[in-house]
């Protein structure tokens, strides 16, 4: 695992567009694995520029999404499916077809869960997945405690993730209870990790994750035996992570 460390959220979400339009300009077909949260809503932002400015095309593109809560609608404000179109899809030229979001409206959760691991698949996998971490080390909605070896599966969330979500909702009771997630191993399998991390607010994570075991108490702690995951994190987030220079 190796650590970009850069000074702040800018400079961490330009560096991750970089890397990402790279990729888009290097390869003719990417199958990305998109994420949610506020941690990649700037990268987002410098991809639209991009693509306004420069035209990199997202014509040969699939996506992936991690994860989508459970009974909230594709237009719901606060999907995670919205947030992609709001955030991303729409200012660029991808069309509906190229992306998939976990539905969590389906009636037959199950297989939601086993038809959009198989869809990864069929796709050769993912390329490129970008992450972010919750407080607790979770990746995608895969809280403390899951399998290493999880496939994409509906998840209870947690009081301290459904917290850390409530200030996208009116109030916490509204912050669904549960979701579907990519399980470990799907994200696991992914060609190349990019792990995004800034502020206090993930200083914790970051000495865990660095610091600490690899440990299905702390989920994201598995891609540090990933032979090509990435960290860019800002000084704020690297703060107390001992040792930062081992992993330059
Ligand atoms: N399911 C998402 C994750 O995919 C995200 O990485 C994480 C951190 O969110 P943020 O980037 O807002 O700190 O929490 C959410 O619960």
């Amino acid at each position: 695992m190796k650590i970009i460390e850069v000074k702040n959220y800018q400079e961490m979400s330009l560096a991750a567009a970089q890397y990402i339009i790279n990729m888009l300009k290097n390869t003719s077909k990417l199958t990305l694995g998109l994420a949610t949260g506020g941690t990649p809503q700037g990268v987002y932002q410098h991809l639209i520029e991009d693509y306004k400015k420069n035209g990199t095309s997202y014509a040969q593109v699939t996506s992936f999404n991690l994860d989508e809560y459970i009974g909230l609608s594709k237009d719901d404000p606060n999907s995670y499916y919205r947030y992609m179109y709001e955030n991303l899809f729409k200012h660029i030229n991808i069309s509906l077809q190229q992306i998939n979001i976990p539905s969590g409206m389906n009636t037959n959760l199950q297989s939601e869960c086993e038809e959009y691991e198989n869809k990864i698949h069929q796709h050769g996998g993912i390329d490129l997945q970008l992450l972010g971490i919750g407080s607790n080390g979770h990746i995608g909605f895969n809280e403390p405690g899951t399998s290493f070896q999880s496939k994409t599966h509906v998840v209870g969330l947690t009081q301290s993730t459904r917290e850390a979500n409530a200030r996208y909702f009116t109030s916490i009771e509204e912050v669904p209870t549960q979701a579907i997630t990519m399980g470990i191993q799907s994200i696991y399998k992914s060609k190349e990790i990019l792990l995004l991390a800034s502020g206090k607010a993930k200083q914790d994570a970051m000495v865990k994750l660095l610091n600490g075991d690899v440990t299905e108490s702390f989920p994201a702690s598995i891609l540090k035996q990933h032979p090509n995951a990435t960290i860019i994190a800002d000084e704020e987030a690297l703060f107390g992570v001992k040792d930062v220079s081992l992993f330059r």
